[in-house]
């Protein structure tokens, strides 16, 4: 029996809706203490002799508010703060004589965390370790163990504005020698600060592209209030996967703290393409990088993973309205009040990694953070509807037949994957000389300026409107590549054919349109010669006559080569029936590539479903046992690829082919990663965001089932047409796969228990408990496959 199962309770023939995760480690939900420990015993006054002489050169000064840490100091004292080049001193008055005596004297060799907190407005807590031999350690510690650890003292200061604040915050982080190391500051790591304040219901020191996202966004005032610490996640999230987002203040000399493209290259980002390449040096997590950085976790953050626990113990129960279906009216109705769910401090770091910059200038960057109000609780209408009100709902997704209505209604898909029925030449006679225009073209166009945009992934349909520029796109964009250009090259040639292939193959027509390049339906026509077919190892096997599919990319236009070498090593190595077969790659000039695979004609499972007779109609597009053979063939070839620690990191009905005797395979290997043993676990964002696990959106570590949480989003594609939150805007899609857990379906009375059981076990945020596909495989819902006979009513569309 498996883990997962064996921990439920359950057999592996029988996955049940598994009920209630067990509780998370106590230590998640240690919110931010109260102030209460340790009062007496406190006595932070520095008495060292000389300490005083420090003062004597201060950069800083001003009047705040003080509290430190123990019992007794629940009163806020006016205090004056110096900040000199080696200590932060606290004054009862201001010392305009030198007989003053400090109430406190801090040396700020000693300072090992310094970071904003909600105790009070305008509020940030420095936090002290006695242990001056401690500071390596700093990172780790921060402000909520600080109480439970006598050698960490806190103090908390208060300032009268936010600028204010935030100037103390710079002030007090250029001098911390743990803090901003006064070493070359390469690489390191800058916050920003953001917060959430319960009483206002509002974000302060906010950066203003991200306030400008969330306007745009259908992310509620009431969303904020629900769960702030997410809002700020999927912001993150959004602005890394989409590199720099749609910052105002675009110009690149702009100190604005916001990622961009560059930093991820050697941080956790979006290297996913080299994963398999084995040259490559594995990335250096973040953490490891640059000077020790602040915690992270904050009481939020623990109660927010608390609620997600709770969020999956009821998949798919009738009892809760799906949140496609109906919002609550109004927060007080449905959820607790901010302080009830949050009652301390709400603030979260947002870890942001600037390389090669020098030293960073946070006073120009919090010219751009603001607080942002809660239009939800302003005098003007709620924001939920304020703000829908403002934009155009996405449009919807296009169900139905092909060619209904697409030049007016853009796909609403991100990442719309399908091709377009108009690429099929309408002349079936005239098909061979269509699709070699259509490559000329192709090339062509591939060769103008702007084709593929950068950090956008190009249009799949070329009759597409253009989207709104407000699409999380598939993370193929600029972005340094991990190897060099003359390493892909090397690697490339090593597994192609460095051979013009036109001789040997008659193009019929153009089978597709991806991201990368083009996808024709060919026929060989002529056998390579033994000798070139044998300078590269394990080439396929070759019959003149053969359809084969063969995908044309410029390499000078694609973003990320090593995706397509890594595309090729992985289709290389997964001969499987469920995976499809990679026969040769051709390298025709070096920027001319060809990569030749099994032709799958029966096109993409996105087709099928949308070109399904019964789309658009009460029922689902393919019946429970259509779907029952198509999930356990794609499980199949997972399974496949996660013996061989392989995670495909995009599975999705675009990603899954069919062919006319319904043979279902996985294709687009680009994103796979390898899992070794010294790294079990991947951080990188990647994939397609509606199919996208919780973990993967909220940026945590992830293993192979963050594909089996997408194979349970296919499921509902094929149930219901769309994938979850389809019709949401992509922020908040993100934000309600971040809160909501399992998605809900949209008519669950009408389904199997087998099947729901199935999405239960597939769509379980918990990973400990979400299954395998080797557990999978032992469902009970696959015993209602159908046979691949009974798929050809799908297919018929495309006669
Ligand atoms: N082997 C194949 N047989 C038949 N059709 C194919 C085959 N491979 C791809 N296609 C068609 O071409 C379309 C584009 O495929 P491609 O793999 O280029 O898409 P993509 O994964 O979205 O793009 P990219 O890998 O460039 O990001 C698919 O949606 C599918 O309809």
């Amino acid at each position: 029996m498996s883990l997962s199962a064996a921990a439920n309770g359950i057999s592996d023939n029988d996955f049940q809706n598994i009920g209630p995760a067990p509780r998370p480690p106590g230590a998640a939900f240690n919110k931010t203490k109260p102030i209460t420990k340790y009062a007496n015993q406190l006595d932070l006054r520095d008495r060292t002799p000389g300490a005083r002489a420090g003062a004597a050169g201060h950069k800083k000064s001003g009047w705040v508010s003080y509290k430190d840490d123990g019992l007794l100091s629940f009163l806020w004292q006016k205090r004056f703060m110096v900040l000199s080049d080696s200590y932060l001193t606290l004054y009862k008055n201001e010392p305009t004589r030198n007989n003053e005596d400090p109430v406190l004297q801090m040396p700020l060799t000693t300072v090992v965390s310094v970071s904003r907190t909600q105790l009070k407005q305008n509020c940030f807590e420095v936090v002290r370790s006695s242990d001056r031999n401690s500071s390596a350690s700093s990172s780790s510690t921060g402000s909520n163990g600080s109480n439970s650890d006598t050698s960490r003292r806190s103090i908390y200061i208060s300032t009268k504005t936010e600028i204010e604040l935030h100037t103390w915050l710079d002030a007090i982080f250029a001098k911390c020698p743990l803090l901003s190391g006064v070493s070359s500051p390469t690489n390191f790591t800058h916050k920003v600060h953001v917060g959430f304040d319960p009483e206002t219901g509002s974000f302060v020191g906010m950066p203003s592209n991200w306030e400008k996202l969330l306007k745009h966004s259908r992310i509620t005032g009431e969303d904020w209030n629900n769960n702030s610490a997410a809002v700020i996640q999927v912001l993150q999230f959004y602005q890394e996967y989409n590199g720099v987002g749609p910052a105002p203040n675009n110009s690149s000399t702009s100190s604005l703290p916001r990622l961009n493209t560059a930093q991820h290259t050697s941080g956790s980002m979006a290297k996913p393409s080299s994963d398999l390449v084995p040259q490559r040096n594995p990335p250096t997590p973040p953490s490891s990088q640059g000077r020790p950085k602040l915690q992270v976790s904050t009481a939020q953050q623990q109660n927010q993973s608390y609620q997600q626990y709770q969020n999956q113990s009821q998949p798919f129960s009738a009892k809760h309205p799906s949140p496609l279906q109906s919002a609550p009216s109004h927060p007080q109705a449905t959820t607790p009040s901010p302080r009830q769910m949050y009652p301390h401090a709400q603030h979260q770091h947002i870890q942001q990694q600037q390389q090669q910059r020098g030293p960073y200038s946070p006073s120009a960057a919090n010219k751009y953070q603001h607080n942002m109000q809660n239009p939800y609780l302003s005098n003007t209408p709620p924001s939920s509807k304020g703000l829908v009100a403002q934009r155009q709902a996405p449009p919807r997704p296009p169900i139905g037949k092909p060619n209904a209505s697409n030049a007016s209604t853009p796909p609403p898909r991100l990442h719309p994957q399908r091709p377009s029925p108009q690429a099929k030449p309408t002349q079936e006679n005239g098909a061979s000389t269509a699709a070699a225009a259509a490559m000329r073209q192709h090339q062509q166009q591939d060769h103008s300026p702007g084709y593929l945009q950068p950090n956008r992934q190009a249009p799949k349909k070329p009759d597409a409107m253009p989207k709104k520029d407000v699409g999380v796109t598939k993370q193929k964009r600029h972005q340094k590549p991990t190897m060099s250009n003359a390493e892909i090259m090397s690697k490339l040639k090593s597994v192609t054919i460095n051979t013009d292939p036109t001789p040997y193959f008659q193009m019929i027509e153009k089978a597709g349109q991806g991201a990368s390049g083009s996808v024709y339906l060919a026929e060989r026509t002529k056998l390579l010669p033994y000798t070139e077919s044998h300078r590269i190892e394990e080439i396929g096997e070759q019959h003149v006559g053969d359809k084969v599919a063969i995908k044309h990319m410029i390499l000078s236009k694609q973003p990320r080569k090593e995706l397509i070498v890594n595309e090729i090593l992985v289709m290389k190595d997964s001969q499987h029936k469920n995976i499809v077969n990679f026969l040769e790659a051709y390298l025709k000039t070096e920027d001319d590539l060809w990569v030749v695979m099994e032709y799958m004609e029966g096109g993409s499972l996105t087709d099928i479903i949308e070109n399904s007779p019964t789309n658009g109609s009460n029922h689902s597009p393919l019946t429970e046992p259509q779907i029952a053979y198509i999930v356990r063939e794609t499980c199949q070839g997972l399974n496949f690829l996660h013996d061989k620690h392989i995670i495909h990191r995009d599975i999705k009905s675009d990603n899954v082919l069919l062919d006319t005797r319904g043979r279902v395979k996985i294709t687009d290997f680009g994103f796979c990663a390898k899992l070794t043993d010294k790294r079990s676990k991947r951080a990188t964002m990647v994939g397609t965001p509606y199919w996208m696990a919780p973990e993967v959106v909220k940026q945590r570590e992830y293993d192979e089932k963050v594909d089996v949480w997408s194979l349970g989003i296919m499921t509902i594609e094929m149930l219901e047409g769309e994938p979850p939150y389809l019709n949401e805007d992509p922020l908040k899609a993100l934000y309600l796969i971040a809160t909501n857990g399992t998605p809900k379906l949209k008519h669950p009375e009408s389904l199997s228990l087998q099947i729901k059981r199935f999405l239960s076990v597939c769509l379980c945020v918990d990973v400990r408990y979400r299954a395998s596909t080797e557990e999978l495989l032992h469902h009970t819902f696959f015993e209602m496959s159908c046979d691949p006979v009974d798929l050809t009513s799908l297919l018929q569309w495309k006669k």
